[in-house]
């Protein structure tokens, strides 16, 4: 027998105003590449409303700020649209529980459409069916038109077979570590039906609100997906409305392209050259290893027998001891033992790194001397590597990311949510990135 079906608005704006999820909808880890995805547990008709994509709202200005201070995977989370003619973003960065943020990606045969719909004169991002959909079906929208690096479908079949060893990830994160806040509250809902809400897409672009329901807001909705990875802020740009479209209608096609901001491409190009050295130290480590296993000219070697390395303002007047050049007449950045007080260049324990890089397999030398590294080092070489990994996933080489988070032992599928805390920490206080880091 056929369920009564409740009016979609009505529907959706029952649960806006209540700030909950549907029932029938279930998390469920997908793979280590994807992650996690929303599916059903009972059948949904076609227009039905499913899930809000909550989060903050916070209006231009502000979304602005934090696309400056958001790492890319916070990025992805940020929705923004137009609605009464300005220019808004849903935050759904943190992890607070709620389904709409762990909506994925389908530009190709989606399951459903986001549209605006206009709730006591604010603007919620709602996900109704776009078609019949069976229980186990998992439910997606399409992002809008961008080179979503995900939509390659060669890097994610490879990546299926990389990451096949990896465990689930866990379904929900809480994070306890972030200042943002959450949603706009309660509404009422004794608001005039409306016909039909504006879709909104994920990405840089921008959703209307209902009474501007046109093919432009469309276009420029798309860009209302979470936001792609790095959206610079200047593709916020609005274009006209488009005429209405009813949920029937096919995905509008994205105006916005996602790309990567020059700086934080800039910036982790100049990264990725570091760390490039830092994470070859993760082999045969030369920092905090024991004499006997390296080839460090070790000054006082019955002194010493494991350099404990610190990272420090060098004095001047110190020499590093694999090169044994002066370095400038000021102090410089290297490292030193707490032990013999013996003083390296960076540069050269890196090249010392790869010069042993070959003597072991990697997981060998991981294991046998991780246990002897510094804090501070491990630290920042765990913090570089989840980096420098990340460059590899926004440069789709996913062999790249498998060896990175084999160097400092981290499963891909626990990747994602340690670096998201440390991003958000980061943004609070170095000390608590360091805590966060130190936790991997
Ligand atoms: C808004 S989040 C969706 C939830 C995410 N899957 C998770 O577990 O947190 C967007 C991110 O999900 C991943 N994603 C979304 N759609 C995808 C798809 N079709 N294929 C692979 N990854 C996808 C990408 O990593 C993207 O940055």
């Amino acid at each position: 027998m056929r369920r009564r079906r409740i009016p979609p608005r009505e529907d959706a704006v029952c649960h806006v105003s209540a700030g909950r999820d549907k029932l029938g909808l279930d998390i469920h880890y997908i793979n280590a590449f994807k992650g996690r995805g929303i599916f059903t547990t009972v059948p949904f008709q076609k227009g039905d409303f499913l899930l809000e994509y909550r989060g903050k709202l916070i209006p231009k200005e502000e979304c602005e700020r934090r696309h400056r201070v958001y790492h890319d995977s916070l990025k992805v989370f940020m929705f923004e649209f137009k609605f009464d003619g300005k220019l808004w973003c849903v935050d759904a960065s943190q992890e607070d529980g709620s389904l709409g943020r762990l909506v994925n990606d389908n530009h190709i045969s989606p399951s459903a459409k986001m549209k605006i719909l206009n709730i006591n004169g604010k603007p919620h991002l709602c996900l109704f069916a776009s078609r019949d959909i069976s229980p186990g079906e998992e439910i997606d929208y399409n992002y809008g038109d961008s080179d979503w690096p995900w939509r390659c479908k060669a890097e994610t079949s490879q990546i299926e077979k990389t990451v096949s060893c990896l465990k689930p990830q866990p379904n929900c994160i809480p994070n306890n570590d972030l200042d943002l806040k959450h949603p706009e509250p309660e509404r009422d809902l004794d608001e005039e039906m409306p016909q039909q809400g504006s879709e909104a897409m994920h990405s840089s672009s921008v959703q209307d609100s209902e009474e501007a329901e046109t093919s432009q807001i469309e276009k420029t909705v798309s860009c209302l997906k979470p936001q792609p990875n790095c959206i610079p802020n200047n593709d916020l740009d609005l274009k006209d409305p488009e005429p209405e479209r009813d949920l029937d209608e096919e995905m509008p096609q994205q105006g916005s392209e996602a790309m990567h901001s020059s700086s934080v491409q800039d910036s982790e190009e100049a990264e990725t050259s570091q760390i490039e050295k830092t994470v070859s130290c993760l082999k045969p480590q030369p920092n905090c290893i024991p004499n006997n296993d390296l080839d460090l000219k070790d000054p006082e070697p019955e002194r010493c027998h494991s350099h404990r390395l610190v990272c420090t303002t060098i004095s001047s007047l110190d020499k590093c001891i694999q090169c044994v050049g002066p370095v400038s007449s000021l102090k410089w950045l290297g490292y030193k033992c707490k032990v013999c007080l013996g003083v390296w260049h960076k540069s050269c324990l890196a090249k010392l790194a790869n010069q042993n890089c070959h003597q072991s397999t990697q997981k060998e030398e991981i294991s046998e001397y991780s246990g002897r590294m510094d804090c501070h080092i491990q630290f920042w070489i765990k913090y570089q590597a989840m980096m420098m990994a990340t460059t590899a996933y926004q440069k789709k080489n996913m062999c790249q990311i498998q060896s990175h988070m084999m160097k400092i032992q981290i499963k891909t599928s626990h990747y994602c949510q340690a670096h998201q805390k440390v991003c958000y920490a980061k943004m609070t206080s170095p000390k608590r990135m360091n805590n966060q880091i130190q936790q991997i």
